[in-house]
């Protein structure tokens, strides 16, 4: 038996290597890496309905298989706009057409639109002497007596194929390449599928405890604290900024809560690749014409919170309970990487008075200050699950809870 060039099992397929969005500047691109062949492709959608293939590189693409399936794949959706597919050859290493197809319906699963009606994916099947090799390297193409490319779905269902090769092939010898080349097709679309889940949308990605996770770019460990209360309920886990200590800090230069979160929230999703939740969130007090406002966690001090209460009394000396009033607003911005100009914003507020005397010892910040009226009670007075059954926090996480699913989705 031969001993494959990196050992594998017959039918085993090598590692993908995808960088989804690898071009910033187009709607639609990845760069694929499969052993050393690397292609990059990039798509967008034109106004002709057909599909162009436009290749360049080192080595040519054989074109005219891969634009005759694009063409066949996508008909229906081709009823509706067309496509422009330009596919680099950056290195060829073997089964390279497998590859710059795989590239495509990559780049293609990053359009809004479904294009590709089944989950394709690409790989090649040699045969050499009597054995059948599933995902050929370049050394091990070079003695195939026949490759056989197939494009499959995720059920093993083949949507298009190619056989080559200067030898005659018998049916079972074909039945046997078919069989080979389809389950590598099989895994090479989970592959695209794992991969294409934790870079782009992670969030419905199952961590080793099964439950979703979502990315808040707080290092404020009360409202994390509150966060993952309020989520894990919805079975979500919650990681915070507190979660990934290497991070640089991100300044605060915004004019507006919601300005501030989107500078938290876009910088992060970039950074990490995931989507981010950020949260901007202050007491505004109407005897001080809304202050502290975005500053509230340097009213005082950074995040000195009892020089900040300190200092919110010392302001609202003289001034009678009536006339204390104030609210706590939370502007909750979600940012997705890969669509920076889609963030998902709400608000949330909650209303209250400034006491004279803190009250309480639970929440953070200014609660001890903060009494709601309606419970007769400060903020820090109300347990974990009753501030989190009111809060501005609350409220806005409320707003987002029917919006973000979609949102995330799209
Ligand atoms: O008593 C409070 N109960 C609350 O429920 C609350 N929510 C916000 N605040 C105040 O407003 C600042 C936010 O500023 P902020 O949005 O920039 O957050 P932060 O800097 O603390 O953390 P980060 O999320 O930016 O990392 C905080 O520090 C607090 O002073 C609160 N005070
Ligand atoms: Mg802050």
């Amino acid at each position: 038996m031969m001993v494959r060039t990196d050992n594998r099992a017959a039918n085993d397929v090598r590692p993908v290597k995808v960088q989804w969005h690898y071009l910033t500047k187009q709607p639609a691109s990845v760069l694929w890496q499969r052993g050393t062949t690397k292609v990059l492709a990039a798509v967008t959608e034109q106004a002709t309905k057909k599909v162009t293939l436009i290749g360049s590189g080192l080595t040519q693409v054989q074109s005219d298989w891969l634009q005759q399936t694009l063409t066949t794949l996508l008909a229906p959706a081709l009823e509706k706009t067309g496509l422009l597919v330009s596919v680099t050859v950056l290195e060829d290493g073997g089964s390279l057409l497998a590859e710059a197809s795989n590239a495509v319906f990559g780049a293609l699963q990053l359009l809004p639109e479904q294009f590709l009606p089944n989950r394709a994916a690409a790989v090649t099947a040699i045969l050499t002497g009597n054995e059948t090799l599933v995902d050929a390297s370049d050394t091990e193409e070079a003695v195939a007596d026949s490759t056989l490319l197939v494009v499959t779905d995720n059920q093993e269902q083949i949507l298009a194929m190619t056989l080559q090769g200067a030898t005659a092939v018998n049916s079972s010898q074909l039945n046997e390449l078919l069989l080979v080349a389809s389950q590598g097709g099989t895994r090479t679309a989970e592959q695209i599928q794992a991969s294409y889940q934790q870079a782009v949308h992670p969030i419905i990605q199952k961590e080793h405890s099964e439950m979703p996770t979502i990315v808040i770019a707080t290092k404020n460990p009360g409202k994390a604290q509150e966060f993952h209360a309020m989520f894990e309920k919805e079975g979500i886990q919650i990681k915070t900024l507190l979660d990934y200590p290497e991070l640089p800090e991100i300044n605060e230069t915004g004019q507006t809560f919601e300005e501030n979160a989107r500078l938290k929230a876009d910088q992060i999703a970039a950074i990490l690749q995931l989507p981010v939740l950020a949260d901007d969130s202050g007491l505004m007090v109407d005897a001080l014409d809304g202050r502290p406002g975005i500053y509230s966690a340097r009213f005082a001090g950074d995040h000195n919170d009892a020089g900040n209460n300190a200092k919110l009394l010392y302001e609202l000396t003289g001034v009678p309970a009536e006339k204390r009033t104030a609210h706590f607003h939370t502007t909750l911005v979600f940012a997705k990487p890969d669509r920076p100009n889609d963030d998902l914003v709400v608000e949330g507020s909650v209303n209250g008075r400034i006491l004279g005397i803190p009250r309480g010892d639970n929440g953070f910040g200014y609660d001890p200050l903060f009494y709601v009226p309606e419970l007769d009670k400060s903020m820090a007075e109300l347990s974990m699950a009753e501030k989190n059954a009111i809060s501005h926090r609350a409220k806005a996480i409320e707003n987002l809870e029917p919006l973000w699913r979609d949102w995330l989705a799209k």
